[in-house]
Formats: structure tokens, C-alpha cells, sequence
């Protein structure tokens, strides 16, 4: 099984060659490199056409009672990295800044203690791309990946935190991450000289307007006890000063704990869309897709036994946490498979999806024995 020390590289190496969704052919291969140099006594490797940069790899148990599923995401964000560190990225704008580099590490820790020691249950590990965008589980799902021998009964998977001590794992009964929808908002007015705003219809002075109204929607039509999240992380519109543009064009995410709330969020972002756009005499095309970002709700009775087990386990730092608005595509898959998911604490003061994330690197050896541990217990039930 791999030592901490050669995780450690194998971290390092994948941190260097982040890639963003459904294009991470060099994390496939050189996943597929380390899971190779495993012992293949028991192990069975897929590479789904359907999905080419995902990855499967079924360990066959001794007397299987059921398919356990462990599920890591494999993809990177559009981000410039700014930490400093010796072993930064070598794609220029594409970052691990949501640490899957961490997460796949895990994963492979705890498939090769599997390979070495036969599990008594088949164990698959699912290599999932894009889960940052394009519901890379969903994707999955839905072209048939997930079918034969290939089923899991359960399923479980992780995310890390920096707020959590290195190590710590992180979980609760019902809703662990929010739902989530992209938002993409088209402003098409009419473009014209900067001196001749009468004869223009500018989508900057609108989109401008749209900005500010949308930011209401949360503050002023939404429980503030139930709560919700608009983010409005990108815009982009015009080429240069003097040039009024006709096309303006808003990127953004909603978030909220139950699909209720999301859809509720989505209705009045229409409304208010097809105000702005009655006011300001201007089409605005509104594009909503919740993709494959179902709230992450846990199973009850699996996840019971899985803090149950955290919560005893000797080497094991348990905490017990609030649900939060980060998304998770793995939410879809838990509406498909019972199961669990959990944190991995990693101790950073930088947050998620920041350029200077830099995840405490002790927190994978803790990670891969709390979860090696809970699957040797598992298969014990
Ligand atoms: C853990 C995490 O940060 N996940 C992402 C999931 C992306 C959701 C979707 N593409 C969206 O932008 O709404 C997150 O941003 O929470």
C-alpha cells in the first residue's frame, strides 16, 4: 500500500496538472498510472467510453454481500494560482483551488491499502470528472456507467475544509451541501457611440440595474431563516470606453438547502429578469440549469452508522457540522444510491476556490485511515 510520503508526491504531482471539467485526459492518465503499479491480484480497471477521462476500478471482495461505492471528483477550477508553493501548477490559469488533487489522493491511499488487503465486499472507486461544472456525476449516471457490477449499493465520498483541523471528519444527519443553479443572464440591447446614448440601447446601464435588483431577491422575498445565495461571478460586456456595447452577459450561481427554496429563488429571478428587461426596453435572455447539483442529502440510516463509527473510532477527530452552500454534483448520485457524504478538515485560512488554498498535507494520511477504518467496518455488518 502506499506510504504517506509517496501520497504526499502523488498530491504534489496531481496539483501541478489541474485541468478543468471533462478535459482532464493527464489526471486520467496518470491516475491510471498509479492505480497500475498497485497490486492487481483483485482489481478490475474500466475506462468508460462514454466518459473518457473518468476512471473505475472495482476491487473484487472474497464473499460479497454488496458493491460499497467511493467516489472522488477529479477536475480543477479556471483559476491563477497564487500560492507560492514549489510544486504550483504548471497550467497557467487552471488551479486545484477546491483541493480535489487532495481528494483524489485520499481515494488512491485507500484503494491501494484495498488492493493489498482483499475487502470482503466488492469496493468501486469512481474517478468523477467535472464536477465543478457539467454534472460530470450526473453525466455519468445517465450514460450508463453505473450498471452490472459496476452498481454500488451504497455510496460515499468527501470534500475537504479548510475551517476543520487537518484530519477531522466532518458530517451530519440530512442536508450536508445546498443545491445549486447556473445562472447565465444574455443582456442584447443596441450598440452606438458613447456620445450618442439616445440612439443606443447601452446593457451596461441595464445589467447594472439587473445586478442590484437581483441582489434584493434574497434580502427582501426569501425566509431569512430558511436562507438562500445569489453569486454573480462573472460579467463581461463591451470592448473599450468609448463604445456603447449592445451585449452584456451575466454568470452567476443560486443556492439553496432544498430544491423548494431553489425553485423558489429561480422564479423570482425570471420576474425579475422580465422586469428589467420591460424597463430598460431590452431583450434578456435568462438561462437557468441546475445540472446535476441536487442538494447533498445523506442517507439517514447509512449515515447514522457512519458518524456512529467516526464518532468511535480512536484516531479519529469527529466533528459534527452545520450544512453549508457549497454544491456538490454528488448530491444527483445520493438521489440515485443511498450513502454518505462527508469533510475532510485541512486547516487553511484561505477558503475554498481561493488562489491561495494551500491544504494542510497531514490531513490525507488521517483521511485515508478514518475511511480505511470505516470500511473494514462496514464489511463487518
Ligand atoms: C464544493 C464546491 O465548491 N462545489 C462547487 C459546485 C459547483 C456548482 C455549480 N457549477 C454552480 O456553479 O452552481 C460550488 O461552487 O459550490
Amino acid at each position: 500500500m502506499l506510504s504517506e510520503q509517496e501520497l504526499i508526491q502523488i498530491r504534489r504531482h496531481l496539483h501541478q496538472i489541474p485541468e478543468l471539467a471533462l478535459h482532464e485526459h493527464e489526471t486520467h492518465d496518470y491516475l491510471l498510472q498509479v492505480v497500475r503499479e498497485m497490486n492487481q491480484d483483485h482489481l478490475e480497471v474500466r475506462e468508460p467510453e462514454a466518459m473518457p477521462t473518468a476512471l473505475m476500478v472495482l476491487v473484487h471482495g472474497t464473499d460479497p454481500q454488496r458493491t460499497v461505492g467511493y467516489r472522488t471528483d477529479i477536475d480543477a477550477l479556471p483559476v491563477e494560482e497564487q500560492t507560492g508553493l514549489p510544486y504550483a501548477s504548471h497550467h497557467p490559469g487552471v488551479m486545484h483551488a477546491c483541493g480535489h488533487d487532495i481528494h483524489m489522493t485520499v481515494a488512491l491511499g485507500v484503494l491501494s491499502y484495498f488492493a493489498d488487503h482483499q475487502p470482503k465486499d466488492n469496493l468501486l472507486f469512481f474517478f468523477q470528472p467535472a464536477e465543478e461544472s457539467e454534472s460530470g456525476g450526473k453525466q455519468s449516471y445517465e450514460k450508463g456507467l453505473f450498471s452490472g457490477k459496476w452498481k454500488p449499493d451504497e455510496f460515499y465520498g468527501l470534500h475537504d475544509n479548510p475551517d476543520l483541523p487537518a484530519g477531522a471528519i466532518g458530517c451530519r444527519m440530512g442536508t450536508l451541501f445546498a443545491g445549486t443553479t447556473e445562472v447565465n443572464i444574455d443582456l442584447n440591447g443596441k450598440g452606438g457611440h458613447a456620445a450618442y446614448p439616445q440612439d443606443a440601447n447601452d446593457t451596461v446601464v441595464a445589467a447594472a440595474a439587473l445586478i442590484m435588483q437581483i441582489q434584493t431577491i434574497i434580502s427582501r422575498s426569501i425566509d431569512p431563516i430558511q436562507s438562500g445565495v445569489i453569486t454573480l461571478g462573472k460579467i463581461s460586456g463591451g470592448t473599450i470606453r468609448n463604445v456603447i456595447t449592445g451585449h452584456t452577459r451575466i454568470e452567476g450561481t443560486i443556492r439553496g438547502l432544498t430544491q423548494k427554496m431553489i425553485e423558489q429563488i429561480d422564479e423570482r429571478l425570471k420576474n425579475v429578469c422580465e422586469g428589467v428587461g420591460r424597463s430598460y426596453n431590452m431583450d434578456i435572455q435568462l438561462n437557468l440549469n441546475q445540472g446535476g447539483y441536487w442538494p447533498v442529502e445523506n442517507n439517514p440510516a447509512l449515515t447514522k452508522r457512519f458518524i456512529k463509527y467516526m464518532k468511535s473510532a480512536p484516531n479519529v477527530n469527529f466533528v459534527e457540522t452545520a450544512p453549508a452552500m457549497t454544491g456538490e454534483d454528488f448530491g444527483y448520485l445520493l438521489a440515485k444510491f443511498p450513502g454518505t457524504m462527508f469533510w475532510l478538515g485541512v486547516d487553511d485560512d484561505s477558503q475554498l476556490h481561493s488562489a491561495t488554498l494551500t491544504p494542510k498535507e497531514s490531513a490525507i494520511q488521517r483521511g485515508v485511515d478514518a475511511i480505511t477504518g470505516f470500511l473494514e467496518a462496514r464489511m463487518k455488518d
